[in-house]
């Protein structure tokens, strides 16, 4: 006892002095820093983030200002919360905050490095954002998407018009979580693989179960020293979900290298696992993509485009069936310009003006990813303060986006705000971005938008919905994570109006 008495004096002393020192510090550059909320030893601000991530920014971001630090176990982070201090970043100074970090426990990723959607700025990230904006979700990748997309909205209408006959329940965001991970899934392997929509569902499990066991990683236990050590054994279960989906998409990749992947000659033709692996094995490509590469970047769209879209139809769909007179406006723009011998598609979709707006405010209010993430390349000066090279950032898009300057009774869902006043989802109003903004904005919009028309349009077209338990959805994130892209089950039940299918 004695002897660790002695051991532990010394130790404690020299943390305790050494976390003075760096309070010291910190308290004599305020002038030159962003302010920061007083801190604990080691858990920095942890304690202070009580709700879910974005609400615990905001709330503290009224009393600190647009941009503050916060320490989170031993990570520093500073946090933008306005439109001006998001412009700055993202637009005045975005080539220096074009790197990422990594969030979540990566010390069990099994494909270390490989990260796309958190590179940092580098050659490897530009070749494949090029790639991903010259061919994999545009011209003609994005007309097959929009085809697969009309099937699968299909399916999913058959599907619950069965339900509705024997005035069946659904879980909508059940529904709509088969029917997007389908689409993803044949977008990406869809030539070799379209028949084969069990080894979809396979892949999905797998990603989930490696979520899952991520989100049980606590924030400190993220941040601070204790992730390798693996206390809970979540680690090892990550590592094993992973594992499993390797195991499949090798296999995928496999068969496509085994069945002579130069079959076809056109894009138009090619899927993106064939472009993508036509350019690995391209030997004049400006970057030589690894295996590795490959697989994490399948897994990343899975998890950037699959949740997101179940989430933002998720929200639309609640937010309607919340609010009749929205539903009957919708509904009236419907009949008028699809009429009712046909279901909906993309091209009338587009036409759709109050449709498009109920979109955009749904994903105003409810976004389903709503931090963006930055990693300062330089040193540099925002709103007046110093930011070191290498800070981690967050930018609050929920606080922006309700934003009571910009946006007249922020907290509701008054989708005529976007009639008035169209606004664009590309990231050039600061006040909206729902897709990010700069170099690092998202490459799927053009698919998710689209998408996100067809399936509540023909949601609403084909169906009255009562909501299982009572008048209405709460449509609250349930989440508490980090993502925010936790779609949360609507039960109810579809009460058929319109059946496309036997007009
Ligand atoms: C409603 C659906 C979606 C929403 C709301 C959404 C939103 C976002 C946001 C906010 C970002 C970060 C942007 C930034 O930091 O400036 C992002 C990045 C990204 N998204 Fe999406 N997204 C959606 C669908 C998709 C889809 C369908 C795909 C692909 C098929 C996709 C692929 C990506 C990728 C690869 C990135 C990382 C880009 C980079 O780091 O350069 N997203 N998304």
């Amino acid at each position: 006892m004695d002897y660790l008495q002695h051991l532990l004096i010394p130790i404690v002393s020299t943390l305790l002095l050494l976390f003075l020192l760096k309070s010291f510090r910190n308290s004599k550059s305020t002038g030159k820093y962003p302010p920061s909320p007083p801190a604990l030893p080691f858990i920095g601000h942890l304690h202070l983030l009580k709700s879910r991530l974005p609400t615990s920014l905001e709330n503290l971001a009224k009393r600190y200002g647009p941009l503050m630090r916060i320490r989170l176990g031993a990570k520093e982070f500073v946090v933008a919360s306005d439109e001006k201090t998001a412009r700055e970043i993202l637009k005045t100074f975005d080539a220096d905050f074009a790197s990422k970090f990594m969030t979540g426990p990566n010390t069990f990723h099994i494909y270390e490095d490989s990260s796309f959607v958190a590179a940092p700025y580098s050659d490897y990230w530009k070749f494949m954002k090029t790639l991903c904006m010259t061919r994999l979700f545009t011209g003609s990748q994005l007309d097959r998407f929009i085809g697969i997309g009309e099937e699968e909205t299909c399916k999913l209408v058959k599907s619950l018009l069965k339900r509705s006959k024997a005035w069946e329940p659904c879980d909508l965001t059940e529904e709509l979580s088969e029917v997007t991970n389908n689409m993803i899934y044949r977008m990406i392997v869809g030539r070799r693989c379209s028949k084969n929509l069990g080894q979809a569902a396979e892949i999905r499990n797998f990603i989930l179960d490696s979520l899952k066991h991520a989100a049980k990683f606590q924030l400190g236990e993220m941040f601070g020293p204790l992730q390798k050590f693996d206390l809970f054994g979540n680690g090892k279960k990550i590592k094993s979900a992973l594992m499993g989906y390797d195991r499949l998409i090798e296999q995928i990749m496999k068969d496509y290298e085994d069945n002579d992947l130069n079959n076809c000659g056109n894009d138009h033709e090619k899927d993106v696992m064939d472009i993508l692996l036509e350019t690995h094995k391209d030997t004049n490509a400006k970057v030589k993509l690894t295996r590795d590469q490959i697989k994490n970047f399948f897994m990343e769209i899975f998890m950037a485009g699959v949740d997101t879209i179940i989430a933002a139809i998720r929200s639309a769909m609640a937010e309607v069936i919340n609010h009749p007179e929205v539903l009957k406006r919708l509904r009236e723009e419907i009949d008028l310009v699809v009429g009712n011998n046909r279901l909906i598609d993309e091209s009338s979709a587009s036409k759709l003006s109050y449709l498009q707006a109920v979109v955009m405010e749904t994903l105003r209010l409810h976004h389903p990813s709503p931090i963006l993430r930055r990693l300062s390349r330089k040193d540099s000066k925002i709103n007046g303060f110093n930011i070191n090279k290498g800070s981690r950032v967050f930018i609050n898009i929920s606080t922006i986006m309700r934003d009571p300057n910009r946006y007249a009774e922020p907290e509701k869902f008054i989708p005529e705000r976007f009639l008035a006043n169209r606004g664009e989802v590309k990231g050039q109003d600061f006040h909206y971005m729902p897709f990010g903004s700069g170099r690092r904005a998202c490459p799927g919009s053009y698919l998710a938008i689209p998408v996100m028309h067809l399936t509540i349009g023909a949601l609403i077209q084909c169906f009255d919905w009562e909501v299982k338990d009572g008048d209405k959805d709460d449509n609250k994130a349930k989440g508490s994570g980090y993502s925010g892209a936790c779609p949360s089950p609507l039960v109810c039940y579809p009460n058929t109006r319109f059946d496309p299918f036997q007009a």
